[in-house]
């Protein structure tokens, strides 16, 4: 599958169209609901293929954010032998408490994957806390990157933003088919 059919196969599969409460609060007419082709062996497989030349070579921990990152992540992880760690969006609260699950972050290169991004909100919040655990976050990779205030934020942040597809990437592959 080349990149423009696998833009058209992730929207046909994950764009809806309604009323949507986002994470950031705000509302929109369309969601990218990333669990129907998270879920599809064949688009996620896809998906990693085109994703794993965005990592940087000096990677040392992949981090796939919860809850829709962490399957990415994984499969990143499969193609590229690169280990990965699940983060939560709060440590657990028992057992061992940790944030993020695998094997340690600290002084480790890190690259946040993500699997939408709005804002940037939640990876700021996410890049904030594997800091704290001593990991060097510089990089975020994700699928959908939804051209809002995103790219921006990220970026004056600090952070280097790969993205897979824009929305007007996605939105020209449908038209064109
Ligand atoms: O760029 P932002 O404005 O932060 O919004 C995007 C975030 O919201 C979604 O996650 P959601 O909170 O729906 O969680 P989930 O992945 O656990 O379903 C998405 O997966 C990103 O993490
Ligand atoms: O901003 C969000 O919360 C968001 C947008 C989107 O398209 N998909 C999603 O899972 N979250």
């Amino acid at each position: 599958m080349n990149k423009k059919e696998l833009a058209r196969e992730i929207f046909n599969t994950s764009h809806l169209t309604g009323v949507f409460k986002l994470r950031s609060g705000k509302e929109s007419d369309k969601y990218f609901d990333k669990y129907l082709f998270e879920s599809n062996p064949k688009l996620l497989a896809e998906v990693a293929d085109k994703l794993a030349p965005l990592i940087p070579l000096d990677t040392e921990i992949l981090a796939g954010l919860e809850m829709g990152g962490i399957p990415i992540a994984t499969a990143l992880s499969l193609k590229t032998g690169i280990p990965v760690v699940f983060v939560r969006k709060k440590a657990k609260e028992y057992g061992t408490c940790k944030l993020a699950e695998g094997k340690d972050i600290d002084g480790k290169k890190v690259c946040i994957i993500e699997d939408v991004v709005t804002t940037g909100g939640q990876i700021l919040l996410s890049a904030e806390d594997l800091k704290k655990y001593g990991a060097k976050v510089k990089d975020v990779v994700c699928v959908i990157e939804r051209e809002e205030a995103g790219r921006n934020n990220l970026e004056s942040a600090d952070l280097v933003f790969h993205s897979l597809f824009t929305m007007e990437e996605l939105l020209s592959a449908v038209s064109e088919a």
